[in-house]
């Protein structure tokens, strides 16, 4: 008789069109190989996507030794986003990801409140759910500080551009380009890797394009637009920790510590705030399908 195995269950959602595969592996059962995340991230031959989010209990990834110790922060019984790129790689932090995961927590019964704590490489991330239902929610994410790291020159859309290196878990380099429009920003070819300065960025980095900050009405002291090319994928229609980033950078740059700023990426809007000390992203989630991979499908 041969041996039967549990059908692996995925849900597909996405933050602003940072799409991801969720895979809920809560005990560690599934060996997550790179050829995996590739397969399924491929839009292709998989089911497509930016990245990959396990969903798995913190203490299992440690005792299965995907994580060698705990990151600050995170306890055994906290659920883990257990982030991979399209390309398989490993990141730190994934602010459009730990919207997405919370209200997959939230909407699949595994947590039972809206503010909880969701463990990442780079540490565990606060949530406020502020809304959901099954498929769509409203979170806030408490992101860590901003730490801005110097200047930084790139080669990106065939442009030579300055920007800010800022560490928000993970490693990005954002580049505020006076005089860019809207408009301007949109046409700009990113179908190309930057080409970030030999040395500086020893575990390479999201590059961010970002227009000058406007003033702005309200709860928003200001407004900007983004693009990104993510390090591990391409360019995305959005990435939360670049949101964070190209915020902090562009506060920087007129001066200012702190301040809430209403991005617009390709994927939507969010709400960044940023003071010297915490950094918060808020937006939406979606979750928009669920099924099971069929038997065999890595082999073909
Ligand atoms: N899209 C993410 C960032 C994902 C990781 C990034 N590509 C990296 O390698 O650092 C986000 O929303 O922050």
């Amino acid at each position: 008789m041969g041996v039967t195995t549990a059908p692996m269950r995925f849900v597909k959602g996405h933050g602003t069109q940072n799409d991801f595969v969720i895979l809920p592996d809560p005990d560690v059962a599934l060996a997550l190989s790179d050829d995996l995340v590739v397969a399924l991230c491929d839009r292709q031959r998989g089911l497509g996507a930016d990245g990959l989010l396990r969903v798995a209990r913190a203490g299992a990834l440690r005792r299965a030794g995907v994580l060698t110790a705990l990151p600050d922060g995170v306890s055994d019984d906290d659920w883990f986003m257990d982030y991979r790129n399209a390309d398989g790689s490993i990141a730190e932090m994934c602010g459009n990801g730990v919207r997405v995961f919370a209200h997959y927590c939230r909407a699949a019964g595994l947590v039972e409140t809206d503010r909880f704590v969701v463990g990442s490489r780079a540490g565990g991330r606060a949530v406020q759910v502020h809304s959901w239902e099954p498929s769509a929610a409203e979170v806030t994410v408490e992101m860590g500080p901003a730490r801005l790291d110097g200047q930084a020159t790139t080669l990106i859309a065939g442009r030579k551009l300055t920007g800010e290196a800022v560490d928000v878990g993970n490693p990005h380099l954002a580049c505020v380009v006076d005089g860019l429009t809207p408009a301007d920003l949109a046409a700009l070819d990113l179908t190309q890797a930057p080409v970030l300065p030999a040395g500086q960025f020893p575990r390479g980095a999201n590059v961010e394009l970002l227009t000058p900050l406007q003033d702005a009405d309200g709860d928003l002291d200001f407004t900007a637009h983004l693009r990104v090319f993510e390090r591990g994928v391409g360019e995305t229609r959005s990435c939360g920790t670049g949101l964070v980033a190209g915020a902090a950078a562009a506060l920087h740059g007129v001066g200012r510590g702190e301040g809430t700023v209403g991005i617009t990426v390709p994927g939507g809007a969010v709400i960044v705030t940023i003071t010297p000390e915490q950094a918060w992203l808020r937006g939406p989630s979606r979750l928009v399908a669920r099924g099971d991979l069929i038997d065999g499908f890595l082999g073909g």
